[in-house]
């Protein structure tokens, strides 16, 4: 007992050394993610830099205008481009789809300024010739085809009937992705009208495919430009888009290009068991084995990955507008990344972007009540974060379901697509951000990760400046329409959209990007 008393007073003295090493440890954490928070302004640059002049040729629309547009906008949502399958696909519609970008931009198709071929029967390819045959091109992309709808499902108007409410048109397409195939011709119609010729070069592809993974439509076009050794500057498809208010805690509406998209796989899970009468059933069958199998790969999502793909951009973009305790955390990802991901994973639309998603989308089984099934069969659809692969992916699968009833078939699957430059130097993404924001000034952008996939993935070859972005304004609830019910653009919308991509085709114009505080660069 004597001992005691000096022996605790040294334990005690050593405590608190190591209690103060701790605290200055958190001390200097907090000071970096202090500075990092003050400090993280991605979005300075080019913005105050001086632009190259172009001649602007502003739309300007009448009244009778804007509802011409309107109008042979409308008539292509009511054509049902639905793609079922690659050898299943609504080509009556598609021959009438042909006849009605005829009919629409009669100006187009008459200008010898462009050049239109047809591409596998139902794709098109334009060549927009510029003046300047020493700029290298860029492409704009968009596809024709649809996902199938169902009135049924809940439609607020049939799905191919573009009747408006309230301002908005309702109908399969509106969304994914006519407003970029009308809204691009459209631009180009106004612009040639008006007089306008491009100095830069450029194409523009419209896929018919693309909703049952483009392997005739866009495959075929990259192919042929690749086989005239085109090189394009950048390529610009769908993707993302203005999210207002989807992002919790962020001040104002951003737009989001996609610099790079997910892998993704389809896997076939089946099961085979010994057909018999239901009257004596086994204490299993293939559809509880499956479905067993089904509610594992449910319960138990693919690891969090966020943070360690391009979404990190994203944040660093976003972080100075953000609210006070996400600007710190959203500031300080290799801190708080843990933390911002299980916030993410909250929504599905958010959640998408934290880890790979795993979609059951079709299960069968059975072929009459009074017969024990011997086949039960469904089909995964993974979306790939950009820190995994598809060998990887397929892995975690086969230990999750952890079965070996069960059998695992990949049908299709690629890895997650690389990353587009979003640099200061880079022409693409930085064209890209000036047009969003001469049309839409109150918008902050950021790069992104698309977590579907487009056609831009057969473009890999023409250039390593692949962007996916849209215009379209998206409200909570909005990303649910897409490939859902009540599929929807407002009036306006479409409007702005027809605006955006005048803007970008003459902004395309320029040169070289303006000199920033790095230096100049040439294209
Ligand atoms: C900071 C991250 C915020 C993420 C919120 C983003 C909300 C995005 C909403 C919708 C994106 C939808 C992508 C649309 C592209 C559709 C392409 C398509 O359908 N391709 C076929 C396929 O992938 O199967
Ligand atoms: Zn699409
Ligand atoms: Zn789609």
């Amino acid at each position: 007992m004597a001992g005691a008393g000096p022996k605790k007073s040294k334990v005690f003295r050593y405590l608190k050394y190591i209690f103060l090493a701790v605290l200055c440890v958190l001390l200097s954490l907090f000071t970096v993610a202090l500075l990092r928070t003050l400090s993280l302004n991605v979005n300075v640059g080019l913005q105050l830099a001086h632009w190259e002049e172009t001649n602007h040729i502003g739309l300007d629309l009448s009244q009778r205008q804007r509802e011409e547009m309107l109008t042979r906008f409308k008539e292509a949502i009511r054509i049902p481009t639905v793609s079922y399958s690659p050898t299943d696909l609504n080509t009556t519609a598609l021959r009438e789809f042909s006849s009605l970008l005829r009919k629409a931009f009669p100006t187009v198709f008459a200008s010898s300024l462009v050049q239109h071929e047809v591409v596998a029967e139902y794709s098109h390819l334009f060549w927009v010739q510029g003046s300047q045959p020493d700029l290298l091109p860029y492409m704009l992309l968009a596809h024709i085809d649809v996902v199938p709808a169902s009135e049924s499902d809940g439609w607020e108007a049939p799905p191919f009937s573009a009747k408006e409410i309230d301002d908005f048109i309702y109908g399969r397409g509106t969304l994914d992705n006519k407003e970029c195939v009308m809204g691009i011709l459209q631009a180009l119609e106004y612009l040639l009208l008006r007089g306008y010729a491009p100095r830069r070069g450029f194409y523009i592809g419209l896929g018919h495919d693309e909703e049952v993974s483009g392997f005739n439509g866009a495959m075929n076009v990259a192919r042929l430009l690749e086989q005239r050794h085109v090189q394009l500057s950048f390529l610009l498809d769908e993707g993302l888009l203005v999210v207002d208010g989807v992002l919790k805690g962020l001040d104002g509406p951003a737009a989001l290009i996609g610099v790079t998209e997910k892998g993704m796989a389809t896997v076939k899970l089946s099961v085979i068991t010994a057909p018999g009468h239901s009257s004596m059933p086994p204490r299993e069958s293939s559809i509880g084995i499956l479905a067993a199998a089904v509610k594992r790969l449910e319960d138990n999502p693919m690891p969090m990955l966020f943070g360690q793909g391009p979404e990190r951009g994203t944040f660093e973009h976003l972080a100075h507008k953000f609210n006070f305790p996400l600007r710190f955390m959203a500031s300080n990802l290799w801190l708080f990344a843990p933390i911002v991901g299980r916030f993410l994973a909250l929504k599905p639309e958010t959640n998408a972007i934290t880890r790979t998603t795993t979609a059951v989308t079709m299960f069968n089984g059975g072929v009459k009540y009074n017969i024990l099934p011997s086949v039960a069969e469904a089909y995964v659809n993974l979306r790939i974060h950009s820190a995994h692969s598809v060998r990887e992916v397929m892995d975690l699968m086969e230990w999750t379901v952890g079965d070996q009833r069960v059998r695992m078939d990949l049908v299709e699957g690629f890895d997650p697509l690389p990353v587009s430059s979003y640099s200061e130097t880079s022409f693409g993404f930085q064209i890209l951000k000036k047009s969003i924001l001469d049309v839409f000034p109150q918008l902050t952008v950021a790069p992104g990760v698309c977590m579907a996939n487009t056609d831009s993935r057969h473009y890999k070859d023409l250039t390593t400046g692949v962007y996916r972005f849209a215009p379209i304004w998206a409200k909570p609830g909005d990303a649910q329409r897409i490939h859902g019910i009540n599929e929807r653009i407002s009036k306006k919308n479409y409007e702005d959209m027809v605006g955006f991509y005048s803007t970008l085709i003459q902004n395309c114009d320029v040169r070289t990007l303006p000199e920033s505080h790095s230096g100049v660069h040439e294209f």
